[in-house]
């Protein structure tokens, strides 16, 4: 059995809190270093930098006495002669520059999170600290190369993941699972797509991958940035704190929404069969068409008069320049930058043949006289994306031509705006058009990219959107994270191999998370129950943690249904840990109500952001993605499941909502529960009433 702090002399205790002690005062030294450099120099805008740069450097040495600066310590062997390594959240030196704790994202922490009896990397001892605000509090040490001794689970480790959630998600680098790590710790130039049920963890990897890849990539990754994609702003605000709390504040978060919506108005939303026939990648080539279409061809030829000679470049000769350019792989507006340079070109190749000796500078002033750039302009006109959409949702001949061959005249008309708005700005576009906007932005000139993206809830993405995603990490890697089985969008992919295609990714590498962290064993298996109705083959997580749940599932009369619900909140609002009101988005307004009518405050998320926390959160299902509350309520299942637009979508809105408990789940209902959550056949350890 590893041994616990029971079997320590206290005197062992008493002396890795020395040690902490002894870091913590090396920190506030390394701080006190920081903030006494002199940034006074003779360059102002370097010196301007450097204060900058040192600003957050000594930010990020902020003590905060509540953390302890490490969780873990290795006791090395064999070459490494019984080295000692403290593993934390961040670095730590003593006045001389020796390490003192070493980062958790340092190579050499790796053995602290993988190393197993298998293969021990040369670990002898591994200790993990079990700390009470910032206090080490217990010690648990693993014997790895002692074969006498058993391996048992870690109760540190368990007592990590059971501690009651409270507020917005928090990091895990204490106790990153060795399948984890080996996720965090891939390369930069590798694409990453982890498919997991609820709670296996994607998300806390996909942060502490990025957090990592920004220690191990500094220079490279914080100048061209690293995005986080997620699917609402609820999300983003309940992981919004994992990457500064890892000293990583440089990190974007956004949604769909705001990575293609800038200088869009979003007033419409589209039908679900529109909408889907929007987010189809044929509609990529129908663009490309619609964006080359405008080139036109010459019909006369180019004639530039210049002195007392005119110079005539034949029709056939700029058909021969505007082909050549349509054939190379530029963009719409720099080959439109090119033409009145090769039109120039093709005219001092006349000169020269007429025997005059012009030079670049000729060249450069024939490309900017004006004859050559009307001419150029009326060949390859200046375009924005808005007229070109515009266009095409209202003018059937200009749709045809583009879409010719690719969409079905009825697709073609499904695409049409019933009625035309008669000016740009009347357009009432929707997010669909918004992303088409994003890949017109894109043929006209490319978007520059990122060094990496990671995408959280991926599966929900329409082939374009995973595309505008894509052209943000054109260049550099994604981490796609994503369930298919909690795939609730009309457009939900059905593969990944699929979604990290159309992502421009296709050799990503596709990996699964099996164990799951957040749901307990009984709220699990009942959740798993629409499974094989919604995502056959996909299996639920094995649940890891040691409560199994509570499950209570309540049959009500339809007018008690808010009053019990409300009931039911105030009973668990006793004891600490959040709670989340889960109802269908048409019932919001009902709960908040009724849980005002028993003196219940509490936030709405998707209305108000999160400026005040409340234990007691009322959640629209449509929100739910991504959450977690230590114990749920969902109100009537069944109108949940009726809001979407069909039976398999409306089952996996409610997988979604039904995964978000880390330790109860109560289900309060008056309609019939959706048929396979009726079968009434309730674990045998566990409590269903109804
Ligand atoms: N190794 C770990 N140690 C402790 N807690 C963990 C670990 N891995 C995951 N968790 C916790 O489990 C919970 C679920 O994790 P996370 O939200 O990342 O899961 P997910 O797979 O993204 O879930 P969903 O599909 O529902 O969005 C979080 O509270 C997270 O902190």
């Amino acid at each position: 059995m590893p041994s616990s702090t029971d079997e320590h002399p206290t005197g062992e205790l008493a002396r890795e809190q020395a040690y902490l002690d002894r870091s913590r005062t090396a920190l506030a030294a390394m701080r006190e270093r920081t903030l006494a450099v002199d940034v006074q120099g003779s360059d102002p805008i370097a010196a301007e930098h450097l204060a900058r740069t040192l600003w957050r450097r000594a930010r990020s040495l902020e003590d905060d006495p509540t953390t302890a600066l490490f969780f873990g310590r290795l006791d090395l062997d064999g070459d490494h002669h019984d080295e000692q390594w403290y593993v934390g959240r961040r670095h730590v030196t003593d006045d001389a520059g020796d390490p003192l704790v070493i980062d958790w994202r340092a190579p050499a922490s790796t053995a602290f999170y993988r190393a197993s009896r298998t293969d021990p990397m040369g670990v002898v001892l591994r200790r993990r600290f079990g700390l009470d605000r910032g206090r080490i509090t217990a010690l648990e040490d693993e014997h790895l190369t002692d074969r006498a001794e058993q391996q048992a689970s870690s109760q540190i480790l368990a007592r990590e993941i059971e501690r009651p959630r409270v507020g917005p998600m928090r990091d895990i680098v204490a106790t990153i699972q060795p399948e984890q790590d080996l996720l965090v710790r891939v390369d930069d130039s590798t694409t990453v797509c982890i498919q997991g049920a609820p709670g296996t963890g994607k998300t806390a990897v996909g942060l502490h991958r990025a957090a990592w890849l920004l220690y191990a990539y500094r220079d490279r990754l914080t100048r061209q940035g690293v995005l986080v994609i997620g699917p609402n702003a609820s999300f983003l605000e309940h992981i919004g704190a994992v990457l500064p709390a890892l000293g990583e504040v440089q990190v974007r978060h956004t949604t769909i929404e705001g990575l293609v919506g800038e200088g869009v108005r979003v007033r419409a939303t589209d039908p679900a069969g529109r909408g889907t026939l929007k987010g189809d990648a044929r509609l990529a080539e129908v663009l490309r068409r619609a964006v080359r279409s405008a080139v036109q061809a010459p019909e006369d030829a180019l004639v530039v008069p210049r002195g007392a000679r005119r110079w005539r470049v034949p029709g056939y000769e700029v058909r021969e320049i505007v082909e050549e350019l349509l054939a190379r792989d530029v963009r719409y507006d720099a080959a439109r930058q090119m033409l009145p340079q090769r039109l120039a070109h093709a005219v001092l190749v006349q000169m020269e043949a007429a025997g005059d000796s012009p030079d670049d500078r000729v060249q450069d002033a024939v490309a900017r006289s004006t004859p050559v750039r009307r001419y150029a302009d009326a060949l390859w006109p200046r375009l924005d994306p808005a007229t070109v959409l515009h266009r095409l949702w209202s003018d059937p001949a200009a749709l045809e031509t583009a879409a010719d061959g690719i969409l079905s005249p009825a697709e073609q008309a499904e695409l049409l705006w019933d009625k035309a708005p008669r000016t740009l700005g009347a357009a009432r576009w929707t997010l669909a058009d918004a992303v088409l906007l994003d890949e017109l932005a894109d043929l006209l000139s490319r978007t520059p990219s990122l060094g990496h993206v990671m995408l959280d809830e991926a599966q929900d993405l329409s082939p374009m959107q995973l595309r505008a995603v894509g052209r943000r990490c054109s260049t550099g890697a994604a981490t796609v994270l994503g369930d298919i089985a909690q795939g609730t969008t009309p457009w939900a992919t059905g593969s990944w191999e699929e979604s990290l295609r159309h992502l421009g990714k296709p050799e990503g590498q596709v990996t699964e998370l099996r164990r799951g962290f957040r749901v307990p064993a009984a709220v699990i298996e009942y959740a798993a129950r629409l499974l094989p109705v919604m995502a056959p083959g996909l299996a639920a997580p094995q649940s890891v943690r040691d409560n199994t749940g509570d499950l209570d599932i309540v049959a009500v009369q339809a007018d008690s249904l808010w009053s019990t619900a409300a009931a039911r909140v105030v009973h668990l609002a006793r004891q600490p840990g959040s709670i989340g009101v889960i109802v269908a988005d048409g019932s919001v307004a009902a709960v908040s109500q009724a849980l005002l009518g028993v003196g219940v405050e509490h936030g709405v998320l998707g209305v108000d952001h999160g400026d005040v926390e409340h234990q007691v959160d009322v959640v629209p299902a449509t929100v739910a993605k991504g959450l977690e509350f230590d114990r749920v309520v969902v109100v009537e299942p069944a109108a949940i499941a009726e809001a979407e637009p069909d039976e398999r979508t409306g089952l996996r809105r409610l997988y979604v909502v039904l995964t978000r408990a880390v330790s109860g789940l109560s289900v309060i209902h008056a309609r019939p529960l959706p048929d396979p959550l009726a079968v009434q056949v309730p674990p045998a350890d566990h409590r269903v009433r109804g």
